[in-house]
């Protein structure tokens, strides 16, 4: 479904030396498939997926979607940055709206179709207070909605769940696993965590430090649903040694 290949990126700069985020990136993935990328703070991880997301343009290489190039090309893809993209001037329902509303959705409508996918999204209550009332968790979920509702067969989450606390980050991969049996999408997702890496995907790709190189791809053999317990299993603990492995090595 999609492909990344050979892909670099260099950030040229009259001030400072250029910089080379990414180095000869390939990697794909598989309609259905749930693929993440791990690698240390400043491999180019975010880099890679606004490239995929058609906001800056690889310096070499390719991008595909369904066998077509997608390079410089925005609105393919489902996009969740790292940032929260709510804006904090609407209510909630009228932020999970956004994509809607582009793709000339009437407001009512779009309404009450969000309205309707509250309840998944444990924002029921919630519909019409701003974001500065909720807490991070509940904000995510509803960045994560806005992202659902742009309709696109992929989505690339970048570290959805990077600032929240591994209390409630533990709710988000329970609630996430739930969500995604029932939504069947693909998703290509970044992350910082090893664990969160392996309790969701199917298959993952550790980087390398700046520039960003892969080092190495894993599958993860783990049935689903899956579920939290899993964590403490000898299939999961096999393949975080491996990972860690991966991850030191030069
Ligand atoms: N627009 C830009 N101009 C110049 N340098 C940039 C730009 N965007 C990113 N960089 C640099 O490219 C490198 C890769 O950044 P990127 O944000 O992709 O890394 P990352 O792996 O996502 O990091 P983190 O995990 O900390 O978010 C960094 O050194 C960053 O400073």
């Amino acid at each position: 479904m999609l492909e990344v290949r050979n892909v670099t990126k260099v950030f040229y700069s009259d001030k400072y030396e250029d910089l080379t985020a990414l180095k000869d990136v390939s990697l794909f993935v598989v309609k259905g498939e749930f693929v993440s990328v791990i690698g240390p703070s400043g491999c180019g991880k975010s880099t890679l997926l606004e490239m995929i997301a058609g906001l800056s343009k690889p310096t070499k290489g390719e991008i595909y979607l369904n066998g077509q190039s997608i390079v410089g090309q925005k609105g393919n893809v489902a996009y969740m940055p790292q940032k929260d993209v709510l804006f904090p001037w609407r209510t909630i329902i009228e932020n999970v709206i956004v994509p809607l509303e582009i793709q000339g959705v009437k407001k009512a409508k779009a309404k009450e179709e969000a309205l309707n996918l509250l309840p998944i999204f444990g924002l029921e209550k919630f519909a019409n207070h701003y974001p500065d009332m909720l807490s991070g968790g509940m904000r995510q979920r509803a960045n994560f909605l806005r992202t659902l509702l742009f309709r696109k067969d992929i989505m690339l989450l970048d570290e959805p769940f990077g600032k929240l606390d591994a209390l409630t980050k533990m709710q988000m991969h329970e609630w996430l696993l739930k969500i995604l049996e029932q939504v069947n999408k693909t998703v290509l997702l970044v992350t910082h965590d090893i664990e969160e890496a392996i309790l969701l995907s199917d298959r993952i790709y550790i980087f390398s430090e700046r520039p960003g190189k892969i080092k190495g791809e894993v599958v993860v053999p783990l049935n689903r649903p899956r579920t939290q317990e899993m964590i403490t299993s000898s299939t999961f603990i096999q393949i975080k040694k491996q990972l860690l492995n991966l991850l030191k090595s030069d």
